[in-house]
């Protein structure tokens, strides 16, 4: 990571997944045993989860890991061709060690899945140990760089207390002692806590190189006879690109909550205090597949707004898309995040608000709108007044389309149960409404914690100018989402009418500020590695140097001349 800052590279899983489940998972004797070494990069490590048959699905998993008291060791085993564990960066050929989740067996009952450290190669030699199969899994859309592998177990045998037991055990008799809450094994919270600010980071990465280009580059004429305008005045530009700047900003604040949120959480639970469990997985499954999908699809939309020069790789565009894609894939897909966060936490959150409970954390809303649905509605009807400027109004906004999408969500699955569906049934022919409620419910989350952020800033002009941000960002999901907001009546047509007109204002005002609030981002120039993203501007000379470093020009006539197209047309 010191030679490819913020690339992808084979150490990632060591240091992002095998160290962090050390931490939160290893005895006292496994740190000093496992950590200490891979501190040290003698063991290196990678988080072997994922199989060829599922990812998804955990219990699902075919591993088993089966204790042998006679011996005191767990045998790992692949039983079938579907099995073998796959995906696992740096597996391939960078580890000597792996953390294997495998399904549990002792004493003749299996107890689900459970992590193992298995030692994969020879510490001298890095020669595979007998009984493991490990290799590369082949050319990837992206991600070239790491040896993602696969690793078929034949009846490997490790000591007992190389399974993490910091919170399940098993007794040298094979008597299995549960964990405090069988909630903890499935970890992940914190990659998916930290992939909040990767999403900022991409973004803040890609619209810092679209809008540097855009005020570099001059293109067509805005009035006849003036010379070519920047194409940053375009307007159709700065509305490809300044909800992207928004959102840059928005996610920022919201990857420093997340991190905060998962430093508190985990303190209680290091502490034997585990009630705020599914808050965190909650809001980081959501905000994971929330913030991911969106920089996902803005990091195009920078691409594509640099014109034929952002599909060259000098622009670090293309390369920027291919590392990033694969967050909304990995550390739990998208979808199925979103469906943790809607079914087990706001469906259940709301029926607990419909029988009069009151609500914590970020979904207290929901207690709201319970009580509002018990008060009769004023007879008049109809959305309140927009203000098209004031940002707690816009929260108040988000949170009742967020109330509205998740009543919708729980009435559908009410629906099909009165069909005589069943739960499972009912479930699935609803998780198109559910995965909407989750998104309006991160939505939510995001605008309000950027403008919460607001209060924090001292600086007026500061102020001012991330406040037009939060508006920009706040409108754009408001007109982008209108169907939603005009459906649950929070907003008419006229009012949908004056939001467009507003963000075009709101386009104008950031207009001059645009550059100077990427460069406040202070990504170097090394870090960006991007021509048209350069901080000097000077693109087209280094485009230009750029394409004379290409390995096709190292000889000034090329081989295949002479190999194919001189003797080819010699015969013609
Ligand atoms: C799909 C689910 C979420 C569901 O599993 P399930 O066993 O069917 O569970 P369920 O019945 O829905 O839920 C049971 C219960 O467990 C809770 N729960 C589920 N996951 C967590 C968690 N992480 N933390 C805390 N709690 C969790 C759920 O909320 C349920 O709670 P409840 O019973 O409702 O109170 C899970 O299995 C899962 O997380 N799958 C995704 C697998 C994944 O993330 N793999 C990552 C592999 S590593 C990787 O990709 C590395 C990337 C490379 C890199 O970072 O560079
Ligand atoms: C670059 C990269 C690196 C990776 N690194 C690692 C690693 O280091 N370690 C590791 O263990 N794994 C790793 N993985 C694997 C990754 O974690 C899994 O691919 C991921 O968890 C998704 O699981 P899956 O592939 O089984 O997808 P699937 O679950 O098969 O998803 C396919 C489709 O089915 C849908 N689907 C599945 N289940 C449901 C459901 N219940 N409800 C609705 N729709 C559903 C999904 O939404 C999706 O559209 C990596 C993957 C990639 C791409």
């Amino acid at each position: 990571s010191c030679v490819h800052p913020d690339r992808p590279e084979p150490l990632d899983l060591h240091l992002g997944m095998f160290l962090p489940t050390l931490l939160n998972q290893a005895t006292p004797e496994q740190m000093e045993r496992f950590f200490t070494p891979a501190w040290n990069l003698r063991i290196i490590g990678t988080y072997a989860q994922t199989e060829m048959g599922h990812g998804t699905h955990l219990r699902g998993l075919e591993t088993t890991a089966t204790f042998d008291p006679s011996t005191q060791e767990f045998v790992l085993h692949s039983p079938t061709i579907s099995s073998i564990k796959w995906w696992p960066g740096g597996l391939g050929k960078t580890s000597n060690h792996a953390i294997v989740l495998a399904q549990l067996h002792t004493q003749g009952r299996c107890h689900g899945l459970h992590a193992f450290i298995v030692p994969i190669r020879d510490m001298d030699t890095h020669v595979p140990l007998p009984g493991v199969v490990v290799g590369d899994i082949g050319p990837k859309f992206g991600f070239s760089e790491v040896d993602n592998g696969f690793l078929k177990l034949e009846h490997v045998r490790i000591p007992l207390d190389n399974m993490l037991m910091k919170f399940a055990k098993v007794e040298p008799d094979g008597t299995y002692v549960k964990p405090p809450s069988a909630k903890l094994t499935y970890g992940m919270v914190f990659i998916r806590s930290m992939i909040v600010g990767q999403s900022a980071l991409a973004l803040a990465k890609s619209c810092t190189i679209a809008i540097r280009y855009s005020a570099v580059r001059h293109q067509s004429e805005l009035r006849p006879g003036e010379p070519e305008p920047q194409i940053l005045n375009y307007q159709t530009q700065q509305h490809k690109l300044f909800p992207v700047l928004a959102a840059a900003y928005a996610f920022t604040f919201v990857g420093q909550y997340m991190k905060d949120t998962y430093r508190r959480i985990s303190g209680d639970i290091h502490a034997g205090d585990y009630s705020q469990l599914p808050e965190l997985h909650a809001l980081s499954a959501g905000l994971k597949a929330f913030t991911t999908w969106a920089a996902n699809a803005a990091i195009e939309v920078c691409r594509m707004s640099c014109g034929g020069h952002g599909y060259s790789r000098s622009s670090a565009l293309p390369d920027i898309y291919v590392e990033f894609t694969p967050t909304c894939t990995y550390e739990g897909e998208n979808t199925v995040m979103m469906l943790q966060t809607a079914s087990r936490y706001l469906v259940k959150s709301y029926r607990q608000a419909s029988v009069g409970q009151r609500l914590q954390g970020s979904v207290s809303y929901l207690s709201e709108a319970a009580a509002q649905r018990l008060r009769p509605r004023p007879v008049s009807g109809g959305a309140a007044p927009l203000s098209t400027q004031d940002l707690l109004s816009l929260v108040h906004l988000y949170q009742r389309r967020a109330a509205s999408l998740v009543e919708l969500a729980a009435k559908s699955i009410q629906q099909e149960l009165q069909r005589g569906r069943s739960q499972e049934e009912a479930w699935n022919h609803s998780s198109i409404d559910l995965v909407r409620a989750s998104d309006a419910h991160c939505h939510f989350v995001v605008v309000k914690l950027f403008v919460d952020k607001l209060e924090q800033v001292d600086d007026a002009a500061v102020k001012a100018v991330l406040s037009t941000l939060a508006l920009l960002y706040a409108l754009k999901g408001l007109a982008d989402n209108s169907g939603d907001f005009l459906q649950a009546g929070l907003l008419t047509v006229p009012q949908a009418t004056r939001v467009s007109a507003r963000i075009k204002e709101l386009l104008e005002e950031l207009r001059p500020d645009a550059v100077a609030l990427v460069d406040a981002f202070d990504l170097n120039d090394r870090k960006l590695n991007s021509v048209l993203g350069r901080y000097d501007g000077n693109v087209y000379e280094h485009l230009y140097e750029w394409a004379r470093q290409s390995p096709l020009n190292a000889t000034e006539v090329h081989e295949s001349f002479h190999k194919y197209l001189k003797p080819l047309r010699s015969r013609l």
